[in-house]
């Protein structure tokens, strides 16, 4: 079998893990890879490349991904599939495999279902926000990247008894600032999907203060607000009475560096499980991990939605004294 991968959406530390995995499980089982390069934009430019196990030496360490990654609406226009269709012919390639978020497994779940080819997707985003599947490849990369920022900003923060917004990724969730809050002892961790009345913020400053503490730490995930609006109106409500107030955005630092072991091994296992799943005559679906366990999953429950850990925001506040 031909076998196409491709990466789609933001990249995620871990898909070259994923990509390494593919070509040498398919390889070893003998099977051919061909890359992809730039996610459907490359599907509709024709922009491919053969993948041996030598051109996947050497990556397992490496962030972001060796075949490139896009955000490409004209995917959703069915005249620019049928140019990625075409290609996809030609090229003799006989199924695929995606990795990206929940946006790019709808572009997956459109090509099987208008293609008739062969496709599965692989978890890969940073935001850990794709249904049914307790792991995603690139959060735990990610986590570590915002713990290490969050950790830093604290000493300073602390030597100058300041207030600090520190804003996370996750476009509309908070899977990073649950984690990344309670792990660096965040005074107060902000999450789209608590709508915490920012009205109640001046207060906790206050009370964290009066009890002593030299710093107060905010760790606000993108879907809640943005850092400099809120630095302004904590200004407008508290001055600088309590501290000085600093707004930091951790932007795109969380979704580089090499992938942590966890990223390395998942990326492989998932990698593998797509192969197999092809292999075996998966038609359509994505790698999803439950308990301990690897199956595929309907790309439509991809969208379903997942909670944040509400255990670990609870714990956090609790331990907040
Ligand atoms: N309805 C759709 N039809 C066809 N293609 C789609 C559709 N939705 C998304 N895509 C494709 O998937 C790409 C990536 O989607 P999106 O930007 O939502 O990222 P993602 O895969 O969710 O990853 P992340 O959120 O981690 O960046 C889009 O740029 C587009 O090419
Ligand atoms: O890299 P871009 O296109 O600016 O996208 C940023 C978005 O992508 C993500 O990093 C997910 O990949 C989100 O957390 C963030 O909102
Ligand atoms: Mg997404």
């Amino acid at each position: 079998m031909r076998i196409g991968i491709l990466c789609s959406g933001g990249d995620a530390p871990g898909m070259n893990p994923v990509i390494r995995s593919v070509v040498r499980s398919a390889s070893s089982l003998g099977h051919e890879v061909v890359g992809i390069r730039r996610g459907f934009r490359g599907l509709i430019a024709g922009d491919f490349m053969n993948l041996s196990s030598r051109d996947v030496g050497g990556i397992l360490d490496r962030g972001g991904t060796i075949i490139l990654s896009s955000r490409e609406e004209r995917f959703k226009s069915l005249e620019f599939r049928e140019t990625a269709y075409r290609n996809i012919e030609r090229a003799g390639i006989e199924a695929m495999i995606v990795l990206g978020g929940e946006g790019t497994f709808k572009g997956a779940q459109i090509i099987a279902e208008e293609s008739g080819l062969p496709v599965i997707g692989v978890p890969c985003t940073i935001d850990n926000d794709i249904g049914c599947t307790e792991y995603c490849i690139g959060y735990d990369t990610a986590l570590r990247n915002a713990v290490d920022a969050i950790d830093k900003i604290r000493d300073t923060a602390s030597s100058h008894e300041r207030i600090f917004v520190v804003e996370v990724m996750g476009r509309n969730r908070g899977f990073i600032a649950v984690e990344a809050g309670l792990a660096t002892g965040a005074e107060l961790i902000l999450v789209p999907e608590e709508k915490f009345p920012k009205e109640r913020i001046p207060e906790e400053i206050i009370k964290a203060k009066e009890m002593g503490k030299l710093h107060f730490i905010i760790v606000m995930a993108e879907g809640y607000g943005k850092a400099e609006e809120l630095k302004q109106f904590l200004f407008e409500s508290v001055g600088n009475r309590y501290g000085e107030i600093r707004a930091t955005v951790l932007g795109h630092l969380q979704r580089g560096g090499s992938p942590t072991h966890t990223d390395r091994i998942m990326g492989m296992k998932f990698g593998e499980v797509a192969v197999e799943a092809l292999l075996s005559g998966e038609r359509k679906g994505f790698v999803a991990y439950k308990r301990g366990k690897f199956y595929i999953e309907d790309f439509q429950r991809a969208g379903e939605p997942k909670e944040i850990d509400w255990e670990a925001l609870r714990l956090s506040r609790r331990l907040n004294l």
